[in-house]
């Protein structure tokens, strides 16, 4: 199963976590709102985990630049990005494309399904006031009716005590690829526990 790890910005957090627990995606939050915010590209030291841009109402351009200054490997789509934003963009980026849906009571997947020939991934999140690391998870149950084909990432309030949880809605549903975590894993903002971190992937596995 792959394992994202968002959030980070401390150049010696990335480090450890890279060399410790080897993620396989590392992501980066390149929203101005966010406590976790990524200012400054000299703070991002080169990773074996490929890395993971997180972007909310992003203009097309700004975020083309960013996948440049930061080596990009994927570009996570968070915010309200409609389809004809997500066909440009694709167009555009030499990145591979996320796009995030935050769950409500329901899912659109018709809606959805418009997305799939852009998108490597989909990735399902909680709804927040502020678009993602609320910490809460939503009802993973909706999941297990999955009906399309893209590989799906979930997230959302993930902890250590959710691998049973997480192990169970795989075996129900192939389609899911892998784990997003993030703030149930912190020591403060922006800076993971590795040794938590570790303990959960090794447990996963
Ligand atoms: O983490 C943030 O601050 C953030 C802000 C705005 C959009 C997305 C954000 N995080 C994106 C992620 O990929 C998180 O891992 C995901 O929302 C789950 O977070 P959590 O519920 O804290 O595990």
């Amino acid at each position: 199963m792959l394992v994202k790890v968002c959030g980070m910005r401390d150049t010696e957090n990335i480090r450890e976590l890279d060399e410790k627990v080897q993620p396989d995606l590392m992501g980066m939050i390149f929203y101005p709102k966010s406590s976790r915010y990524v200012a400054d590209a000299a703070t991002i030291p080169s990773t074996k985990a490929a890395k993971v841009g997180v972007f909310v109402n992003t203009p097309v351009a700004e975020i083309v630049a960013k996948v440049n200054a930061f080596g990009l490997a994927y570009v996570q789509l968070h915010g309200d990005e409609d389809v004809a934003f997500v066909e440009e963009l694709k167009k555009q980026s030499p990145a591979d494309l996320i796009k995030v849906f935050r769950v409500t009571a329901e899912v659109d997947w018709s809606y959805l399904k418009c997305f799939e020939p852009y998108v490597a991934y989909f990735l399902f999140d909680t709804e927040t006031k502020g678009y993602g690391g609320s910490g809460r998870q939503f009802n993973w149950e909706l999941l297990g009716k999955y009906p399309l084909q893209k590989p799906f990432l979930l997230s959302g309030g993930i902890q250590e005590e959710s691998v049973v949880e997480i192990q169970q809605l795989q075996q129900k549903q192939p389609k899911m690829a892998g784990v997003d975590i993030n703030s149930k894993f912190e020591l403060h903002s922006a800076f993971k526990d590795v040794n938590k971190v570790a303990r959960f992937v090794t447990a996963l596995q």
